[in-house]
């Protein structure tokens, strides 16, 4: 799904794609203390996704920055606080608005969500993301890819993109491009929705390739549940015959896992999935 006239700043969007293009600009030096962070220290910049676990794979440069309930932020580029301090405030409102309009279309008071996940102390992240241009495209059998197929641990995501194509979302089981569109954000599903949502809504697959001739950007914004909350499905979505789909799990384990191994499509939510087909199989074998 794809929101316009969304009330950020089109030059805020702007400006924030243009600091985090500076940062990667910067020599390495300069971003040195944050290379070596793991996926829970609050800035990581880094390449790939995880080099720990897969090594140099992904044609993608990023940073990470959390953003809420304190925003951590590279000291340099000069200019980088100040734009993300005012972008992660106006897409965290954007955010929760979204929230609460999701929660109304499943039949549910517009703050049920928001109450479930404790979102009045919510978490929240800044990434950015580059991709070089790279000759070996996505045509190509061992192209380079940006980051492969995935959906996003928290619970919703607002993306936009420079003008580079790249962003594809799996749809009744094709690619299909997420074309840039000046000005707008993409809103990505995440897991915590589909747990809370007790599969009502699907985590988002998605993945993003990178072009033969063009440098690729995209900046995401991610809101979360608080870390500390346990996320569980809402009951009223999980009343008989509708069983529990999802058993809850703390957001901060869920995060860590995600992020601590490799990005294995919607891998992570296995975790949290009640298996009933075992249960089955065990009764009737029994
Ligand atoms: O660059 C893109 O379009 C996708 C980025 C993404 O999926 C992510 O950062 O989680
Ligand atoms: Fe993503």
């Amino acid at each position: 799904m794809k929101v316009t006239n969304h009330g950020v700043p089109e030059d805020l969007q702007s400006a924030m794609m243009d600091a985090c293009k500076e940062l990667f600009g910067l020599p390495p030096e300069q971003k040195a203390e944050f290379m070596d962070a793991g996926p829970m220290d609050p800035v990581r910049v880094g390449t790939g996704f995880n080099s720990a676990v897969d090594g140099a794979r992904y044609w993608r440069d990023y940073v990470k920055m959390f953003a809420h309930p304190e925003l951590h932020c590279p000291a340099k580029p000069d200019g980088l606080r100040g734009v993300a301090a005012e972008y992660a405030a106006r897409t965290r409102g954007l955010l929760l608005e979204l929230t609460a309009a999701i929660s109304e279309s499943l039949g549910l008071p517009a703050g049920r969500i928001a109450e479930r996940l404790d979102l009045g102390s919510c978490f929240q992240i800044l990434v950015g993301n580059h991709y070089p241009p790279c000759a070996a495209g996505p045509d190509d059998d061992d192209g380079a890819v940006g980051l492969p197929a995935h959906s996003d641990h928290g619970l919703l995501t607002l993306l936009f993109q420079n003008g580079v194509d790249g962003l594809q979302v799996k749809h009744d089981g094709r690619w299909l491009l997420a074309k840039p569109i000046p000005g707008s954000f993409f809103v990505i599903a995440g897991d915590q929705l589909e747990i809370v949502s007790n599969g009502r809504y699907k985590g988002v697959l998605h993945r993003a390739l990178v072009d033969r001739a063009q440098a690729r950007m995209s900046c995401v914004s991610l809101l979360g549940p608080c870390l500390d909350a346990v996320v569980k499905p809402v009951p009223e979505l999980a009343v008989p015959p509708l069983g529990l789909e999802f058993r809850g799990v703390k957001y901060r384990d869920y995060m860590e896992h995600q992020q601590s191994n490799k990005l294995n499509e919607k891998g992570a939510l296995d975790l949290v999935r009640v298996q009933r087909h075992i249960l089955t199989d065990t009764l009737c074998s029994s």
